[in-house]
Parts: C-alpha cells; structure tokens; sequence
C-alpha cells in the first residue's frame, strides 16, 4: 500500500511504517502525478485535494488532512468518488488557545496595560475560541462570545451579536472556519466598515484563516489609526502576505498559531485511528509514548505570579517574539513563508511544563490554564 504524506507531518513513521510503504511529499507543489499510485494520501491545509489532482487516481482508499479546517478539500468530490475522508477536528485548539493567551499577554507587557482588566470578544465558540476562551476564564479575564450557529443550536453558553461585541471588546480574537456565502459568511467578515467600528485602543487577533480579514482594508484603517494593534497568524494571500501589512502588526507568525508538538501529533494520530478503524486494524499505538520530554523537568513556584510572571512562565514554554523576529526577516523570501512553517520549532503546550508548589488553592487557577502541577 502507498502512503503519500506531506514531509511536513511529524510521526508519520512510528504510526504508519507498519500499513505501507511512506512517500513523503512537498504538499504545497504536489502533482497529479505524483498522486497516480497512491493508496492513501495524508495531507495539510496548503494541498489543494480536488478533481484536478485526483483525476489520475483510480485506487485511493482514504484521504485525511491533519488539520482543523477542510476548506482545501472539495469534500463533494470526494463524496462523488465515495472515497473516505477524516481531518483532525480539535487536534491543535489547546495550541491555538495558548497561542492568542500568550499573544494578549504579549500586548499587555509592551503597552503597559493589563490583560486582566480588559473584556475579551470572541468571534466562533467552536474548538479553537473555546480553548482561548478557557485560558482567558481561568486567568479571570471577562469573555464575550459570538457564535450565531452556535446560539443556534442550543449551545448553553451566552452568546452575543457582532455588533454588540464590537461596541463592547477591548480584545478581538477570531476564530472562525472560512465561509464564502450564506447568511454566516466569514470571507471578509472583517470588512473596512467593521473595522472601523473596533473600540479605540482595540487589539485585534487573527489564529483562524487571513481572509477573515479585509487586508487591504486593514492596512488602510491600521495607517490611520495607531491605537489599533494587531496580531496577524494567518494573511490573505498565503503564503505571500501583503509587504505593507506586516510593519503595522505587533506580533505577525507564519499560520503557526496550531503548531504545538502535541497537536501535530494529535493531528497525525486521530489520521491514524481513522485509517485503522476503515481498514479493520486495531489501532495499538500510543500518542504519550511519541512525545519526548520538556526541556525543563519542572519548576518550583516560590510566590505566586503577577501578570509579568505569568507571561514570564509562558515564555518558559513559547516565546512569541522568537517566531514574530524570524517572520520579519523571511517573510519577504523566496518561500519565505513555506520555510518558516516547514522548519518552525515545535513549542510545547502550556501542559508540558510541570509546576512544583505549595498550597494548592492559590495556584489552582494555573492548572485550569493548563499547567501540569505536583505536590510538595
Ligand atoms: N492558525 C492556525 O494554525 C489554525 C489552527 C487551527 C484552526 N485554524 C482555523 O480556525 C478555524 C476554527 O477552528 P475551530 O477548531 O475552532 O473550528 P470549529 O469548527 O470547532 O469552530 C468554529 C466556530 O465558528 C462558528 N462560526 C461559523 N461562522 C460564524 C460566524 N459568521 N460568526 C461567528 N461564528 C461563526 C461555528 O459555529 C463554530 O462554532 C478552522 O476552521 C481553521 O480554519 C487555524
Ligand atoms: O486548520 C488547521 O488545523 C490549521 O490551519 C493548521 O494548523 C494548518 O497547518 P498546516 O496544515 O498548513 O501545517
């Protein structure tokens, strides 16, 4: 059996050696050609999976994309071809989560504000928004969601309109799948008109797909207000973002915000049980037993941590700015953006880093943020 995989997923061999034979492939540039002989072809969110790239393939038995979102998968298509088909829903959220916590925390330090005093706006509850909004709840910070389809469907949470969370957040994190029509819409949901409606003083986050966002529009309004600050993961245009856009950006990384080592593994390995249920295997392997250790054993907690020791401890398991110097330098290259994401160093989730401490009711609320924590 041939296995086509994207290089770009981590622990392909250990979960799949034992199925077929492992192809590793440039997922960005791969070819029909390429694809002609595959059994199983593995994917991420940069491969176009359609017609065109299947159309040489007579024997694909299953297609999974280690991703979140499916919006490069003509699901229909192969629906028509009745050739199975998984993604990894929920795989990297804690990642993402951490990822716009850590980036708050960021803006705070650098403008001399304070993350907890302020109201937080989160557009789509699902997954990623959810994890954002654990993070942000177990420091205390207040949290709005909107989530119309959510509200919809009889989710218990309280959710609010765009408008209003637009009147009402300092903080805009966005958190949305990208949805080209229909009543919930999310190309452009960020257009100049709502832009211009962000509060003064407003950060604006964007984790879940660039054209959520009016760049054009953004680069318009951002030049004529300097109060607004950004945080830009994901760019219209990938994997060439707008030049101007990226000096008015505080904190801009190459669509990393979901590249924790655990949920790349997570990714791969919900692939794998997937695979091994359609093909009747028991799927024996272990995620625990993939993921090395964290490069500091644990850390002993003498007093309990402000604002600036949380986001000293956060950057204890990623530091923002070491992703943010990189995109600058790069970002502009000849596959720039492809060789930051390709190469990018795989941070730890919040989890990874064990807190040694003592008495547990103070430090409880580090724990629902996701810390490990053992007794003294
Ligand atoms: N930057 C990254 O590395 C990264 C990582 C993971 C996911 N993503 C992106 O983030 C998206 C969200 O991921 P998720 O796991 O949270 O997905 P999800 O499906 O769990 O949640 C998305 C939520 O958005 C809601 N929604 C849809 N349209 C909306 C609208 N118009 N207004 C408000 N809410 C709306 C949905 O009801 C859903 O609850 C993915 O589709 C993917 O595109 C990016
Ligand atoms: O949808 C997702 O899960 C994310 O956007 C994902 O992290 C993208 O990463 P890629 O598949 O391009 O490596």
């Amino acid at each position: 059996m041939l296995i086509l995989v994207d290089e770009n997923m981590p622990y392909v061999e250990p979960l799949f050696a034992d199925l077929g034979e492992i192809v590793a492939v440039n997922g960005r540039s791969l070819t029909p050609e390429q694809v002609k002989d595959a059994d199983i072809l593995l994917v991420r969110s940069v491969t176009r999976v359609d017609a065109a790239l299947l159309a040489q393939n007579s024997r694909l038995k299953f297609v999974g994309s280690a991703t979140i979102g499916t919006d490069h998968i003509d699901l229909d298509y192969l629906a028509s071809r009745a050739i199975p088909f998984a993604n990894a829903p929920g795989c990297n959220a804690i990642a993402v989560g951490e990822f716009a916590f850590i980036a708050m925390l960021e803006l705070a330090q650098r403008f001399g504000e304070t993350l907890k005093h302020k109201t937080v706006g989160i557009v789509g509850a699902g997954n990623t928004g959810t994890a954002v909004a654990n993070c942000l709840k177990a420091y205390g910070v207040r949290v709005l969601l909107c989530d119309p389809l959510l509200a919809q469907s009889g989710d218990e949470r309280e959710f609010i309109g765009l408008d209003e969370l637009l009147t009402e957040a300092d903080v805009i994190s966005l958190h949305v799948p990208i949805i080209k029509t229909g009543e919930h819409k999310t190309h452009y949901l960020f257009d100049e008109a709502r832009l211009k409606c962000l509060k003064p003083g407003a950060w604006l986050l964007n984790c879940c797909r660039g054209e959520v966002i009016d760049n054009r529009a953004l680069i318009r309004v951002k030049q004529q207000r300097q109060d607004l600050k950004l945080v830009l993961d994901v760019w219209e245009g990938e994997p060439r973002p707008m030049a101007e856009l990226v000096p008015l950006v505080e904190f801009a990384t190459p669509h990393i915000a979901g590249y924790s080592l655990e949920g790349k593994a997570r990714g791969t390995f919900m692939l794998y049980q997937r695979l091994c249920q359609l093909l009747n295997l028991a799927a024996d392997k272990s995620l625990g037993k993939l993921l090395p250790s964290f490069a500091v054993d644990s850390l002993a907690l003498t007093a309990m941590p402000d604002e600036r020791g949380l986001l000293q401890l956060a950057r204890l398991v990623y530091d923002l700015r070491d992703d943010d110097e990189l995109f600058r330098k790069h970002f502009a290259d000849e596959q720039g953006f492809d060789q930051m994401r390709k190469n990018h160093r795989h941070r730890r989730e919040f989890s990874a880093l064990t807190l040694v401490y003592q008495g547990q009711s103070e430090v409880d609320w580090l724990f629902k943020l996701g810390f490990s924590g053992v007794g003294r």
